[in-house]
């Protein structure tokens, strides 16, 4: 009994023994471990091979200030200075190192005081903006007045430029070329639908992965002080639930504060009063108050079909082509089908979209070119390869199914090759592999990649060639071994081989002619591939075959032709309008015009959008006729606005017709239907008040208004016409649906005098201040008494229930 319980106190102490042994031999290691790398630590830094960390980081920091010399404020250098004395005294480990060292990097990021050297020349900048961009003439010269004004001042701070205008006109691009010709550094942030202010504040410091704002990112990436910062859809900011953005752009773009502009992340005042800044939008409308009053508003209104001519075959065509790859002998596209791309694809004001589509037609093209070539080089691997073994390796299917006899043959004599000679198997395959990769690559890289792959194969093929040939196993060269197996290979040759490539070298040349012909290959590639002498040996000297086979495969490798010299004899491809279909689809429009002759009822107006100008008709219908049955109903997803213009047309119309026609009861008596195309569409505005009465009056006294007359205004209860916006965008869109006569409100008259000559040339153009006027040109109509008229309608009551 004791010993039993002895034995168990011994057990216990000797595994107590070994549990402490252990834990001991732990600690010592690490102890070890520490006390080792401290030691190199120290001697390192004794030999001057490595600083510590805080020390190596704040050397850093000091070494980006000497770059800025004195450019770095006082106050700023203070901070600094505090930041780096905190972190010597923070652990390397702790997260308030990070937050520091974080700091500290992008306080050193920023470049104080660096500005890159304002160009004020502006002949320079006129060139400038001409390489760029066709016509825009009025906004070129607003831009060199701005210049101009830069140059006299010495600085075009304080100016805040904003380009309005619809998509693709060329906001973006024109901010680009200001920036090229003033020779500043450019940066561009959108803030459509931004809702956060720290976004352009930035974060305090205290949140865990905070930034700083758009402003010192956009000061850190561009290295300069004075960049040109584009902000783009300032008309679309977001309406913000912590901060308002629109306030935050304030102070940012505001001259008077933004010299001490403060980011929540830096803490410290950056001055931005060297920006220059230029804001894009669509509508200056959206634009908060306060921020548009700062700006000097540009507007850019869009294209007619012959600016967009110009545009697509002097920039947009040449700069698709050179994206593509494409050489212009290679590949055009005529002026008709540019012309039948702007009409029936992309009617848009801007031209983005008619760009899009040029660079798909390049696109298609590339993808055609390529193809070919890839066409060619299968083709002429078919010719280069004389001997029957790789030309039925290279050989498409349906090529050989085509010559079903020497198939036959080649498959017997393959198969006996294939039983006979398992190495030769080894350098087809190694062949596959070469031809494939080669004809895959791109045409720079092509020869190189396939020298690469054949000398791969090689030395696959090598512990096969070491085991007969002991002379070349030292060799590690590629070459080397290439050349190695070429010599292996010599004395393998058998009859069939020589039989089959007897009776290919002949077919071999007929194709080569073939393509010849058909001008699918040069003379210069067919001697690249060594063929005719290949071919002739081949036939004179059976024996040789295997050598000319070596010959031809090593030609085809380091001979490989590029792509342009594959391409060069190929026919340019025409796009024109026949064929236009194939590479854009079909015709997106038809006709802006519905009616060629509007029928009764129906009046042509015009209407302004943020993404131009466009036609819009108004048709009146009759629905029922009926004692007091007169009534008004819309259609067409009409706005408050122009459900409002629509029920003052119908009071103005009664009235004149009342005037016109005292015993006509029509409007009294009839229930009508007015619809504005395209349902889909959303409309407003009273801009399209004249032509709701004018088509109502036609109903009315079942009277077509005259032929290809279209018009716009606002019309008030008496009749009196207001003026309207767009005047260029309209006077566009009436030009491309052909419209002959034009009214305008009076007031809009100075708008249109100011059209540049080729918009405005050969329209019939009326500025009317009374909608009898316009009766009197619509219908053709001298009015009886006018001023009786304006009585009448002056008179009349407010309400449209009939
Ligand atoms: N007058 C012009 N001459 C040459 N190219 C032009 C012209 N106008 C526009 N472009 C080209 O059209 C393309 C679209 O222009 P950009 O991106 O500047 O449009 P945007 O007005 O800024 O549009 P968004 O409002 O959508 O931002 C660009 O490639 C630009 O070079």
């Amino acid at each position: 009994m004791a010993l039993t319980l002895l034995k168990k106190d011994l057990d216990i102490y000797k595994l107590q023994a070994s549990i402490a042994k252990a834990i001991d031999e732990k600690i010592s290691g690490e102890q070890r471990k520490f006390l080792l790398m401290e030691q190199l630590k120290a001697i390192k830094k004794e030999l001057g091979l490595e600083a510590d960390d805080k020390t190596a980081l704040t050397a850093k920091f000091r070494e980006r200030l000497k770059e800025y010399k004195d450019g770095v404020p006082e106050h700023v250098l203070q901070v600094i200075e505090e930041e780096m004395t905190k972190l010597q005294m923070l652990e390397a480990s702790s997260s308030e190192f990070n937050v520091t060292r974080n700091y500290l990097d992008w306080l050193t990021s920023i470049p104080w005081g660096q500005y890159s050297k304002e160009n004020f020349d502006v002949r320079r900048a006129q060139k400038i903006l001409d390489e760029d961009h066709y016509g825009l003439t009025d906004v070129k010269e607003r831009i060199l007045e701005f210049i101009a004004v830069g140059r006299l001042r010495g600085s075009v701070q304080g100016k805040i430029i904003c380009l309005s205008g619809p998509p693709g006109v060329g906001k973006t691009s024109i901010g680009k070329s200001i920036a090229k010709a003033l020779n500043r550094k450019f940066f561009r942030f959108s803030v459509g639908g931004l809702s956060d202010v720290a976004e352009i504040k930035g974060h305090r410091r205290t949140y865990v992965g905070a930034m700083p704002g758009k402003m010192v990112q956009c000061l850190k990436s561009t290295g300069t002080a004075n960049p040109l910062v584009l902000i783009d859809e300032i008309d679309k900011l977001g309406r913000g639930h912590a901060g308002d953005p629109a306030s935050a752009l304030l102070e940012l773009l505001d001259p008077e504060q933004n010299a001490n502009f403060l980011d929540h992340y830096l803490d410290v005042p950056i001055d931005l009063s060297k920006v220059l800044f230029v804001c894009t939008a669509n509508v200056v409308e959206t634009i908060p108050g306060p921020l548009l009053d700062r700006m000097e508003v540009i507007r850019l209104v869009g294209y007619i079909s012959d600016e967009k001519m110009h545009i697509a075959r002097d920039y947009l065509e040449p700069n698709a082509r050179t994206g593509s790859g494409i050489k212009p002998e290679q590949a055009r596209i005529t002026e008709t089908a540019l012309s039948v791309l702007i009409e029936t694809y992309c009617r848009e004001a801007g031209v983005r979209n008619l760009q899009k589509h040029i660079e798909k037609i390049y696109r298609k093209i590339a993808l055609k070119l390529v193809s070919k070539d890839a066409e060619i080089r299968e083709k002429m691997k078919v010719v280069s390869v004389p001997t029957g073994t790789d030309e039925d390796f290279s050989r498409p299917a349906a090529e050989v199914d085509d010559k079903a006899e020497d198939k036959i043959k080649d498959d017997e004599c393959l198969e006996s090759h294939e039983r006979e000679n398992v190495k030769d198997e080894d350098q087809l395959k190694s062949h596959e592999v070469s031809s494939e990769v080669s004809s895959e690559v791109s045409s720079e890289a092509s020869s190189e990649v396939s020298a690469e792959v054949s000398s791969e194969a090689s030395l696959e093929r090598e512990p096969n060639e070491k085991e007969t040939e002991e002379q070349d196993s030292t060799s590690s060269d590629g070459n080397a071994i290439s050349q190695d197996s070429e010599e292996l290979q010599t004395p393998k040759s058998d009859e069939n081989e020589n039989v089959l490539s007897d009776g290919k070298a002949e077919k071999n040349v007929d194709e080569m002619h073939h393509l010849l012909r058909s001008g699918v290959m040069d003379k210069s590639s067919i001697h690249g591939t060594n063929m005719e002498e290949a071919s002739d040996k081949d036939v004179n000297n059976p024996e040789d075959s295997s050598e000319i086979k070596h010959e031809s495969v090593d030609d085809s490798v380091s001979e490989e032709p590029s792509i342009e010299e594959i391409l060069k004899d190929v026919e340019m491809i025409v796009v024109d309008e026949t064929n236009l279909s194939e590479y854009v689809g079909n015709a997106v429009f038809q006709s802006d015009r519905i009616y060629d002759q509007t029928p009764v009822g129906v009046v042509m107006g015009l209407a302004w959008t943020a993404m131009g100008g466009s036609t819009l008709y108004v048709e009146t219908t009759k629905i029922d006729e009926g004692e007091g049955k007169g009534a008004l109903q819309l259609t067409g997803q009409l706005g408050d606005v122009m459900r409002e213009s629509a029920s003052i047309a119908h009071t103005v119309s009664r009235a004149i017709l009342r005037e016109k026609e005292p015993t006509n009861s029509f409007f009294r008596d009839t229930s009508l239907h007015l619809h504005v195309p395209a349902g889909a569409t959303p409309k407003d505005g009273p801009s399209a008040g004249c032509t709701m009465i004018t088509s109502l009056l036609s109903v009315a006294m079942n009277k077509e208004v005259k032929k290809d007359v279209a018009m716009t205004g606002e019309v008030t209860l008496t009749g009196r016409i207001l003026p309207i916006g767009g005047v260029k965008e309209k006077t566009i869109a009436a030009r491309r649906s052909g419209v002959k006569t034009l009214i305008f409100p009076k007031a809009n008259q100075p708008d249109f005098d100011e059209l540049s000559s080729h918009i405005k040339e050969e329209f019939d153009v009326h500025f009317v201040e009374h909608y009898m006027e316009i009766f009197k040109i619509a219908f053709g109509e001298e009015s009886r008494n006018s001023e009786a008229s304006l009585s009448a309608a002056e008179s009349c009551s407010t309400s449209t229930e009939q």
